[in-house]
């Protein structure tokens, strides 16, 4: 793993949208990996305002989120269709066909969680995964003690992941309990990660991620075994001053 430690999260967003746009000009047709929560939405915006200056095209671009809130239909404002769309896909020339996003349907989620992974299969998989990780080390809505082989599944989410996600949600009562996700085996078989992390509530996170063992316990943990992984985290989350180091 390669760690580039920057200012703020804004820097963080910059190098990150810089490192995609680098990926997109090189391989116009490149499959993304695209994450919701709080930590991707400056980068989300650098690339925006990036297709606006430079107009990098998205036009052969094929995208494959990570997951959704099970319950939630396309249009309601919690949902991750809705995230990508207002902070990305509405701003940039993408082909909306070209976006997949695990759906949050309630009927049949295992056959869905099946087809989102044959989905996957079958377009190739994904070149460039882009990342957040919660405080629990947890990847996409992988929870601690996920099987570290696992595909696409059903989660019920810890209540800690709720109460972070509580944020995004008028009352914690409205956060959904369960979520789709594709799993820690389906994230390992990107060809390269990019892994972001910002502020000193992940600091805890970045550590046991650097310091602490391999374990099912601490699903991040699995990243250390992939031969291509970058992460960009801010001084609040490494406790130092910016600067780069192979691990
Ligand atoms: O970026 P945030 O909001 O801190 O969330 C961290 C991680 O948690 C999730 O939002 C899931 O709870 C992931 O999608 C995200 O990468």
């Amino acid at each position: 793993m390669r760690i580039l430690n920057v200012a703020n999260y804004d820097e963080m967003s910059q190098k990150a949208a810089e490192l995609v746009i680098e990926r997109i000009r090189r391989n116009p047709h490149i499959s993304l990996g695209l994450a919701t929560g709080g930590t991707p939405v400056g980068l989300y915006a650098q690339l925006v305002r990036d297709h606006q200056l430079n107009h990098t095209t998205y036009q052969h671009v094929t995208t494959f989120n990570l997951d959704e809130y099970l319950g939630l239909s396309s249009d309601d404002p919690n949902s991750y269709r809705y995230f990508m769309d207002k902070h990305l896909f509405d701003h940039i020339d993408i082909q909306k066909t070209n976006t997949y996003i695990p759906s949050g349907d309630f009927k049949n989620p295992e056959q869905q969680s099946k087809d989102y992974e044959d989905l996957l299969r079958s377009k190739g998989g994904v070149d460039l995964q882009i990342l957040g990780i919660g405080s629990n080390g947890h990847i996409g809505f992988n929870e601690p003690g996920t099987p570290f082989q696992s595909e696409t599944h059903i989660v019920e989410l810890t209540p800690s992941t709720r109460e972070a996600n509580a944020r995004f949600f008028n009352s914690l009562h409205e956060v959904p309990t369960h979520a789709i996700t594709m799993g820690i085996g389906s994230i390992m078989r990107s060809k390269e990660i990019l892994l972001l992390i910002s502020g000193d509530q992940k600091r805890d996170a970045l550590m046991q991620l650097l310091r602490g063992e391999i374990t099912e316990n601490f699903p991040a943990s699995m990243l250390k075994t992939h031969p291509n992984v970058t992460i960009i985290a801010d001084e609040a989350a490494t406790g130092s001053h910016p600067h780069s180091t192979k691990l």
